[in-house]
């Protein structure tokens, strides 16, 4: 990227398409982040391409709402069908734009594995408009603003824009060794013994299990910190000095 001249940035560090108006930008990475942000430049007047290298399934926010409301009733692969057809009525075939869709079904991908569907905010009606590219192979080589891709394919952009996701920074800032956070910086242990640490210690978000996985962590650990509480006043012994710790992530 040193011989790029254009702007880059990742993500993180994205706030609105304001100064990329007519202008050739690349976003890299078609998780949530990266297909929002192809949208609202897009919206905003850029001419957009987005490098979508592996599978991954798109929903819309209504049919994943319902995949979420069946949760207490059906089993995954049940929820799988269902999300699967109600998104061939809503989308058609993605795969003819350039988004296949994995084997493994979206909600047994979303309990089994870190991977989230995309949930779709227009992106997919722009890409089917041709009015965001599709590129389906990762960045080979950058040579001032070419760019050669992995498929052999070159283009020229003005922008680039990483929307290649996130790590963890917990090991960072923490220092714990009672085995609460892993080498990666999420949750060490495994669902659903991996919220409470020692002396204090929580995670919560830490398992990868979406918004609801948060909700559950952070009531799990609200009526452990009550407990302690009430079996410290009961005692009569003066309170523990010792405040909770609670380390967040949202992923
Ligand atoms: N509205 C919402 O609900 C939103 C939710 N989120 C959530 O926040 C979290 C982070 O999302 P996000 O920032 O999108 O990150 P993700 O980790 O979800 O996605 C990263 C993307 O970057 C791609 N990528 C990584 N490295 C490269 C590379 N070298 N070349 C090409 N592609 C690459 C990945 O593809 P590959 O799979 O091939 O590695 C993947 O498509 C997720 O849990 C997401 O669901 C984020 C934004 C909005
Ligand atoms: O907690 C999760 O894993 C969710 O998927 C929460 C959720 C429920 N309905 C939605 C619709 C769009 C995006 C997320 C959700």
């Amino acid at each position: 990227m040193d011989t790029f001249p254009g702007k880059v940035l990742h993500a993180v560090d994205y706030r609105s398409a304001e100064g990329f108006k007519g202008k050739s930008v690349l976003v890299v990475g078609s998780g949530n982040s990266g297909m929002e942000i192809a949208y609202d430049l897009a919206v905003a007047g850029a001419t957009t391409s987005i490098v979508i290298r592996s599978e991954l399934h798109l929903v819309s926010k209504e049919v994943w709402n319902v995949a979420m409301t069946l949760y207490r009733y059906l089993p995954a692969w049940a929820i799988d069908k269902v999300v699967l057809l109600m998104c061939a009525v809503v989308f058609g075939d993605t795969a003819r734009y350039g988004l296949r869709r994995p084997a493994i079904g979206p909600f047994t991908a979303k309990l089994t594995t870190p991977a989230y569907p995309v949930v779709d905010v227009g992106t997919y009606a722009k890409i089917r408009s041709g009015e965001i590219r599709v590129l389906q192979a990762g960045l080979k080589s950058v040579r001032g603003s070419d760019v050669e891709f992995a498929d052999g394919q070159r283009h020229a952009f003005d922008a680039v824009i990483f929307a290649t996701g996130y790590r963890s920074t917990t090991n960072q800032w923490l220092k714990s060794d009672d085995g609460l956070i892993g080498d990666d910086g999420m949750a060490a242990r495994s669902y659903p013994k991996h919220w409470k640490g020692e002396n204090g210690l929580y995670c919560a978000g830490m398992v990868r299990r979406g918004i609801y996985g948060s909700y559950e962590d952070a009531e799990l650990i609200a009526q452990d910190i009550s407990k302690q509480r009430r079996s410290s006043d009961s005692s009569k012994k003066a309170a523990d000095p010792t405040l909770p710790c609670i380390v967040m992530h949202q992923a």
